[in-house]
């Protein structure tokens, strides 16, 4: 049981004209007294209690609590000391406000690692002994100033402690609560605690056994008359026995102290989730959109450019090869795996093309093509009514540019045209040509007429490949159309599919991933504005835990704790938000949205993440706030 020595105490508040509270105080206070510390206003009887309760350091002198010096003890050892020993009694309370009743009372038993269950026991029998049982699940901030000062004085008698210090408990309230308040630290007092207590009230001072008066910072009267006659009259049995491990606390009480705090506050935390979701909102919108964009540029790529292959010759060498006719050409092709479609388009060069003796001539090249062009080439041909969708041989197509030319109208009862000498029916006109543009300003015939249009400038084949195939086509297709000499042909194939879709995947989600980076650090600097704004709300709060006996490093766990809270959920949120934001855009742009399993952790994880560095810098300065400054009136 702790006697205190205080020898020479000094403490000195610098700033532009520091101020000395405390100059030179002696005082022996031992276990179990009751002693009322008066005096002047600003004569630094607060300032005393602060050396006392280890609120504060001294300047000088030399504090020794059973013979310990405190100057020479760790931060951490202060903090055991206070948890293990003091019990504080403020004059302005010093609730969680925002909280239960019995979430502020047995606040000192949570940083001694007391199990829930136990401190809710004994919260529950001192809220009995000071008459505010019924009031223990009601929010501590509906209470009257005396129903809050018992409260207090309930968790000092929750903590057990040996030594218990009140500064001017009764300053707030009226003379039934100032009285109720004194009974109840005589009550403690009769337990076998000390009691130092701070007053203005000559009636309140009477209460004690020992009167101890201060001015400018020294002790100029220290009454000890009545000790003898209250010694007698205390128990004998000394303070109640300290209940769990001072300055600890349980990890799981983390997460419930920091689940409550949050839904203390549910205006403010919803806040910060928010701050967190729209981060992970557009961070998995983003990375959605990215992933849907790119499987939608993929798609159009397989479906339509990447079947195109050809292979290209010059004059008509191949044809006095074995096996170089055009229809054994075009059956290999089509044999080949990976083949929909083949043709040969040969282009004969410039002829005189005529409607009708009566109109101009016209200077126009002449196609020749095998039956499946129309499909390997993906032409678009308006074939004339009732006419079979095949050309025969004496007939012509003609590109929709020539038939403009020529002013050619319906092609109704089989216009003749006259190509050279030779007559020919108009039986279709090739509308669009996306593979072999010329055609579009060209007479095309059945290759069966090609012999009589003279010699061949080019020649082509024409393969359009299943999606996917085109690459192992584009190899193949020179062999099988000259064995002999596959090398000397001009392949044009597409581009390796896989690269432009890698390409064009990595240039989309690099810029997307940066928004997304971006939209992440806008999180995390919210947060942290939000969370400081919070610390610095809540400095009395954090002030009370420190005097309660939490350490920094329990501080920073609260808050980031709670922090990492919020981002839990506002990845969860963010997350929904996302996914609802990536089915807007993809059933605008008629796109198939795609739902990535994976973005589920991903966005929790992140969360967190935003949560915990969001909460960083809120934590340090938390941990930073000294309690005898927040607790200052
Ligand atoms: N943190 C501080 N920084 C600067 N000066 C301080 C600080 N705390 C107290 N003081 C000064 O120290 C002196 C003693 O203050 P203290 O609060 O201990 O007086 P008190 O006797 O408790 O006064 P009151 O009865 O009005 O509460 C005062 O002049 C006060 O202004």
């Amino acid at each position: 049981m702790p006697d205190l020595t205080l020898r020479g105490i000094r403490k000195q508040f610098p700033g532009p004209t520091p101020v000395d509270a405390l100059r030179g105080v002696d005082l022996t206070i031992q276990q179990g007294e009751f002693v009322a510390v008066e005096g002047q206003s600003g004569g630094g009887k607060s300032t005393l209690l602060n050396v006392i309760g280890l609120l504060d350091e001294p300047t000088g002198g030399r504090y020794c609590i059973d013979d310990e010096d405190m100057a020479a003890a760790s931060p951490a050892a202060v903090a055991r000391r206070r948890s293990a020993q003091f019990a504080f009694v403020f004059q302005s309370f010093h609730l969680l406000d925002r909280r239960r009743v019995l979430d502020s009372v047995e606040l000192g038993l949570l940083y001694r690692a007391v199990p829930p269950a136990d401190r809710r026991r004994a919260a529950l029998v001192a809220l009995e002994r000071v008459g505010l049982r019924h009031k223990a699940l009601q929010t501590a901030s509906r209470l009257s100033g005396g129903e809050r000062q018992r409260v207090a004085i309930a968790r000092a008698l929750t903590a057990g402690a040996p030594v218990v210090v009140a500064d001017e408990p009764t300053g707030n309230l009226d003379s039934a609560n100032s009285s109720a308040v004194v009974d109840s630290l005589r009550s403690l007092h009769a337990d076998g605690a000390t009691v130092v207590l701070v007053t203005h009230s000559p009636e309140v001072a009477a209460q004690a056994e020992r009167r101890v008066r201060i001015r400018d910072g020294v002790v100029v009267e220290d009454e000890e008359r009545q000790r003898r006659i209250a010694s007698s009259a205390r128990s004998t049995s000394g303070p109640p026995a300290l209940v769990g491990r001072p300055s600890r606390l349980r990890r799981r009480d983390v997460l419930r102290d920091a689940t409550a705090s949050l839904g203390s506050r549910l205006g403010r935390t919803s806040g910060l989730v928010a701050a967190v979701a729209v981060g992970v909102a557009l961070a998995v919108a983003t990375f959605g959109v990215s992933t849907s964009a790119s499987a939608q540029v993929a798609d159009t790529f397989d479906a339509h450019t990447n079947r195109d292959v050809s292979v290209e010759w010059q004059g008509d060498a191949l044809a006095a090869e074995p096996g170089g006719t055009r229809d054994s050409i075009v059956d290999r092709l089509e044999d080949l795996s990976g083949t929909d479609a083949a043709g040969i388009i040969s282009n004969h060069s410039q002829h005189s093309v005529q409607l009708t003796p009566a109109r101009p001539v016209l200077q126009s090249t002449v196609y020749a093509i095998t039956p499946h062009v129309p499909t390997a080439g993906r032409l678009a041909i308006t074939w004339a009514p009732g006419h079979p969708a095949r050309l025969a041989a004496g007939e012509a197509l003609i590109g929709s540019g020539l038939a403009a030319q020529l002013e050619i109208g319906p092609l109704v009862g089989g216009p003749q045209l006259t190509v050279d000498e030779r007559s020919l029916t108009i039986v279709g006109v090739v509308t669009s040509s996306p593979r072999v543009a010329d055609v579009m300003g060209s007479v095309v015939v059945p290759a069966d007429d090609a012999a009589a249009l003279g010699p061949v400038d080019q020649v082509q084949a024409l393969v359009l490949s299943r999606a996917g195939a085109a690459q192992q086509v584009a190899r193949q297709a020179p062999l099988v159309v000259d064995p002999f000499a596959p090398t000397s042909l001009h392949v044009e194939a597409p581009v390796d599919p896989s690269t432009v879709r890698a390409q064009v995947e990595t240039a989309v989600q690099s810029t997307l991933l940066a928004l997304t980076g971006i939209a992440l650090l806008a999180s995390v600097a919210g947060l942290t504005n939000a969370m400081v704004l919070s610390v610095i709300e809540r400095k009395q709060e954090f002030g009370l835990r420190r005097a309660l006996g939490a350490r920094p490093v329990h501080v920073v766990g609260l808050v980031l704790t709670e922090s990492s809270l919020v981002g839990a959920v506002g990845g969860i949120v963010g997350l929904l938000a996302g996914l609802a934001g990536i089915l807007v855009v993809t059933v605008v742009r008629h796109w198939s949205p795609v739902f990535d399993l994976r973005l589920a952790p991903v966005a929790l994880v992140g969360g967190v993440v935003v949560g915990a560095l969001g909460g960083a810098i809120a934590s340090v300065r938390a941990s930073r706030i000294q309690p005898n400054e927040a607790l200052r009136l």
